[in-house]
């Protein structure tokens, strides 16, 4: 379980750029939750996931995960529990190794702080992952990572921040720099990894169709405040009309601003 408590987040503080990216927030996510998060530019969305993660400095405020309390850990140290993507299929990977050798770097995430070598029941896990993927890379163990699609590179991502479980997994519009029908594929993909491994995961996107489509739960952001919190019987029945409106409602700022792709 996930808890945030009173979390603030202010960039470059007593100068005259302060800018207060997270205010106040409190949040808490049940094991297994799928949560989207919708808002407009600058909302700080990925700000809340740099507070979780380790990459941004919390000013305030206390991240628990099963209740450890990550607020003052190295994002190293996190990364052994959470896993995180980015928009960017350049981040993640290691362009210059093989998939083989990528995989075998996270596989051994929270075992050992080295490289270790691998055996041939570890490549016997990889393989079985990548099959499961259904893109063909099992047969293509020795390619470097950075010769492949963008497409074919997040999924890969996507299974090496899954192979060690991780007890929360982030997804910051990691299918938003994707074609449409490969942004489908992997956001499918991502679903299905998502629930065999009833992973709790927060995922981060502007397309509103894909917010009501996945997940049990959406948060709406706002001038870093979670302005709304819609549960699982109410996204149920919302479409994405609905959606804008109750944006709009509760915000101050124009649907235009939160429909950017
Ligand atoms: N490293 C930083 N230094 C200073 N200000 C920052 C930094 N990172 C983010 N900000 C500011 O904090 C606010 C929140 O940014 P953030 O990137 O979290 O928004 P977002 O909701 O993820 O937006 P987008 O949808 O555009 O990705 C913005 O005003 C942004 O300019």
């Amino acid at each position: 379980m996930l808890e945030v408590k009173d979390l603030s987040v202010i960039f470059n503080q007593g100068t005259v750029n302060e800018k207060q990216a997270i205010k106040h927030l409190n949040l808490t996510l049940n094991d297994g939750d799928f949560v989207t998060i919708i808002g407009s530019n600058g909302a700080g969305k990925s700000t809340l996931f740099g507070a979780i993660s380790g990459d941004v400095p919390i000013t305030e405020g206390q991240v628990f995960l099963d209740g450890a309390d990550l607020t003052n850990q190295r994002e190293y140290v996190r990364a052994r529990n959470i896993g995180r993507l980015f928009q960017d299929p350049l981040r993640g990977t290691a362009p210059h190794m093989t998939i083989e050798e990528n995989l075998a770097l996270s596989y051994s995430r929270g075992k050992h702080y080295s490289l270790r070598p691998y055996s041939k029941k570890d490549r016997t896990v990889f393989k079985e992952a990548l099959e499961r993927l259904n893109l063909g890379l099992e047969d293509r163990l020795n390619t470097k990572v950075g010769t492949l699609s963008g497409g074919q590179r997040q999924a890969l991502t996507l299974l090496m921040a899954t192979l060690v479980t991780p007890k929360l997994l982030l997804l910051d519009e990691h299918t938003a720099a994707l074609d449409p029908a490969t942004s489908d594929k992997v956001l499918k993909l991502s679903q299905k990894i998502v629930e065999e491994n009833h992973l709790t995961t927060m995922m981060i996107t502007h397309n509103m169709e894909d917010a009501l489509k996945y997940g049990n739960r959406i948060l709406m952001m706002n001038n870093g405040e979670i302005i709304a919190d819609i549960n699982a019987e109410d996204k149920k029945t919302m479409k994405v009309e609905d959606l804008v409106r109750k944006f709009t409602d509760v915000s101050e700022a124009n649907d235009r601003m939160l429909l950017r792709g």
